[in-house]
């Protein structure tokens, strides 16, 4: 990944094990800057890619009503506190002029939207503009729940809260109707 240094971070976390008066040294420990900075490549992998370069397959289909994929399981980091936020985001759109998508590269932008330091808000109206921007659709409807660690294991320490986010784009903003159809297949259980 570009624009990503393993070195520097093994070099910050052995500072922050010592920060917290750990011994980088003690054997549990000494690989474990090594480790961090594989799990951050891999969970911060998508800093450096567009997420609109997921939606590069396109099919000439003439489908003019709503196409869902809901829970879509992610895993995201909070970048005020760097622990993660986790949960299901549910990506709705209602194509036009025969321009439809895979649906595993709904499920992909997801993905790469979700692998960065992350705002639930912005992750929500990054994941319907990508569709705005590569589909041009009649439509688009982006929900996304998730858990805060950093509300349920430190800070105001409330496990379980469930956060909801929605973006709408196009005729789901403009016609509540069609929305509320929308809203209720992605909550349907
Ligand atoms: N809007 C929004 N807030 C978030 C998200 N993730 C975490 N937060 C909030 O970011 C806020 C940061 O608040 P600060 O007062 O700067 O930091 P803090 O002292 O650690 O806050 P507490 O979490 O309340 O202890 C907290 O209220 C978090 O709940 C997110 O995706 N969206
Ligand atoms: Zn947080």
């Amino acid at each position: 990944m570009s624009g990503f240094d393993q070195q520097k971070i093994e070099t910050a976390v052995k500072m922050i094990l010592e920060a917290i008066g750990e011994d980088p040294n003690r054997e549990g420990l000494l690989e474990t800057p090594a480790r961090v900075a594989r799990m951050y490549s891999e969970v911060f992998s998508g800093l450096h890619q567009d997420p609109r370069e997921q939606l590069m397959t396109i099919f000439n289909e003439d489908h003019n009503e709503v196409v869902l994929v809901k829970d879509i399981t992610f895993y995201s980091m909070c970048e005020h506190h760097l622990v993660p936020f986790f949960g299901h985001a549910h990506v709705a759109y209602i194509p036009q002029g025969a321009r439809i998508t895979g649906l595993s590269k709904l499920a992909r932008l997801v993905e790469t939207a979700a692998r960065r330091p992350q705002l639930q808000e912005r992750l929500t109206a990054t994941i319907a503009d990508a569709l705005v921007d590569r589909l041009d659709p009649a439509g688009v409807a982006v929900m996304v729940e998730a858990e805060h660690l950093c509300m349920a294991m430190r800070g105001v320490n409330k496990p379980g809260t469930k956060t909801l986010t929605t973006a709408v784009r196009g005729i789901l903003f403009t016609d509540p109707l069609k929305r509320k159809e929308v809203f209720d297949f992605m909550q349907q259980r």
